[in-house]
């Protein structure tokens, strides 16, 4: 399914929360929004999915227009941040309530994919029972239940740990593929380059840029200190790496082709690596 937005805009009051002049989402892509608190990311995924429709401007599905054609919507997943699930209920009751309102409870579909997020021993368990994860996974279960082609997730990693982020990350990367398409946000920038192929980046509710991210992220900055600098300095010196020195080591723009060249010199010179990080590519990016 693409999607495509013109001229969307929408005000509480006097706060203009969103105003973003064209924006397109193709098929089988995974993106990213990215943006400070109030940015406006909330407020455009719940434009997308019609909980907010007095906007002005448009939102297309494939030539269809959800506020008149609603029935596009199955086709929508959603995982808002705040978990509005009926606790005191079992996960089960959750599922076939919130299924149910989208017009169609599968029960083998609902236990093979508790099976696959490991909640299927837990699913007749009151939700106020979960952790905090479980109850993240419920409501993907329930965000994925219909055969969502479009899958919305709001700051899915925020208040997980990280061995969960990863189980969540490795759960979208698969899912993302030719026929479904994620748009996810999140503060945290790495959570979305290793997902995403494409980040929009928002302030003040205007799409600032937009980041192919298959293009940059070979090319990043990494951070390395080692245990003999000034050899090292030397080394990167004789190469085509461009590099700065910092206070701490240095700072280096490489690809991962140069850095397999460049990693087995470090073993022949015997420097150990005492520490590196690869810098954001999101972080680098200048917004005009
Ligand atoms: N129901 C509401 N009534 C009034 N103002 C609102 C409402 N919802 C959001 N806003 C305002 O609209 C702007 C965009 O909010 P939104 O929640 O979409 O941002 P966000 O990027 O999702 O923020 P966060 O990262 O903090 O969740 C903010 O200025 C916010 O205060």
């Amino acid at each position: 399914m693409t999607i495509t937005v013109k001229n969307l805009s929408k005000s509480y009051g006097s706060i203009k929360a969103l105003d973003i002049d064209q924006l397109t989402i193709a098929p089988g892509h995974a993106y990213g929004l990215v943006g400070a608190n109030g940015a406006g990311k909330t407020t455009f995924f719940k434009c997308l999915t019609n909980i907010i429709t007095d906007y002005s401007g448009e939102i297309i599905f494939d030539g269809h227009n959800p506020r008149k054609e609603t029935a596009i919507l199955t086709k929508m997943g959603i995982v808002l941040d705040d978990l509005s699930v009926y606790k005191d209920y079992s996960a089960r009751f959750n599922i076939q309530y919130f299924a149910g309102l989208r017009g169609h409870y599968d029960a083998v579909a609902a236990e093979k994919l508790a099976d696959e997020l490991g909640l299927l021993a837990a699913l007749d368990r009151p939700v106020k029972t979960f952790s905090y994860g479980m109850q993240k996974k419920l409501v993907l279960l329930i965000a994925l239940i219909n055969s969502a082609e479009v899958l919305i997730l709001d700051e899915p990693f925020r208040g997980l740990d990280q061995k969960s982020v990863k189980w969540f990350q490795d759960y979208l990367r698969e899912w993302a593929s030719a026929e479904h398409t994620l748009i996810i946000s999140s503060h945290v920038q790495t959570d979305l380059e290793s997902l995403c192929d494409t980040v929009f980046m928002i302030d003040q509710g205007r799409l600032v840029k937009t980041v192919d991210l298959t293009s940059v992220n070979d090319q990043a900055f990494r951070l390395i200190s080692t245990d003999n600098d000034a050899l090292f300095a030397d080394l990167l010196a004789s190469t085509e790496v461009s590099f700065d020195k910092t206070a701490t080591g240095f700072k280096i723009d490489i690809n991962s082709e140069q850095w397999q060249t460049l990693y087995p010199q470090l073993g022949e010179h015997a420097i150990a690596i005492t520490a590196m990080s690869k810098v954001s590519v999101l972080d680098q990016q200048e917004v005009n």
